[in-house]
């Protein structure tokens, strides 16, 4: 996890193109399973051709410093499925601003977005921006609160700021934007990890 590659990847080579494009039907997949209602033979064929699909990548299945996804910082949200797509549009190591839209597969309820996606937003935000020129750390804890409902479908701001360091406790705060309103916004404190922790 610590190499995170920006260079954008080469046509015809692991990691190229054709692997965000991978990753972009991929979250098309998860928002239009989310959404569809279909018959029975739609999900049975559906559900094949998923099962043909996760049969085509096994012989590929690598470890976790060789994997791909999660290692593009060209491609939204670091080619990880499990986040949102976000653009960094800004980053030094005081505070990192960027876009993001969450969809259909990160719904929570009566158009809201749900929670716990919000969450890992802020836990990626923040752990951006504590690990940015620095040695590593992690979550230690995570505090978010909810001011409003996050729409679906609409691109969002999103601004992570340091807010004090003592020692090897990083405390970092993280808002969430509709435009000018507030949907969100966390406070955080990431440790710095000694020798030895994983
Ligand atoms: C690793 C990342 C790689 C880089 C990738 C970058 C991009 C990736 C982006 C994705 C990123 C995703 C990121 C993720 O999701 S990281 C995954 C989620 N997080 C974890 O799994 C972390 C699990 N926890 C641990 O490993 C340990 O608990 C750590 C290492 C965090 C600290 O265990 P350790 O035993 O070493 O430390 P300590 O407990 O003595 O505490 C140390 C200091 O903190 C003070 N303290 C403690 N609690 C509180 C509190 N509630 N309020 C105020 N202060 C508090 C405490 O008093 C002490 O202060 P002091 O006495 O020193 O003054």
């Amino acid at each position: 996890m610590d190499q995170i590659s920006a260079t954008p990847g080469v046509a015809g080579q692991p990691g190229g193109p054709e692997f965000g494009r991978m990753i972009e039907a991929l979250r098309t997949v998860q928002a239009a399973i989310t959404g569809a209602a279909p018959p029975p033979e739609v999900s049975a064929e559906v559900g094949a051709i998923l099962e043909t699909v996760a049969g085509a990548l096994e012989p590929y299945l690598v470890g976790e410093d060789e994997q791909l996804s999660g290692h593009r910082d060209d491609l939204p949200g670091r080619g990880q499925p499990l986040l949102p797509p976000l653009w960094l549009d800004e980053r030094d190591e005081t505070h990192l601003r960027g876009r993001v839209t969450f969809d259909r597969f990160h719904l929570g309820g009566n158009g809201a977005a749900h929670g716990g996606a919000i969450t890992v937003l802020f836990d990626e935000m923040l752990g951006r921006l504590a690990n940015a020129g620095r040695n590593r750390a992690r979550t230690k804890y995570l505090q978010v609160e909810y001011h409003r409902i996050t729409p679906l479908d609409t691109e969002l701001r999103v601004e992570a700021k340091i807010a004090r360091v003592e020692g090897r406790k990083r405390f970092l705060t993280c808002a969430l934007y509709d435009g000018e309103h507030l949907t969100a916004d966390a406070e955080g404190l990431f440790v710095e990890l000694l020798p030895g922790q994983p």
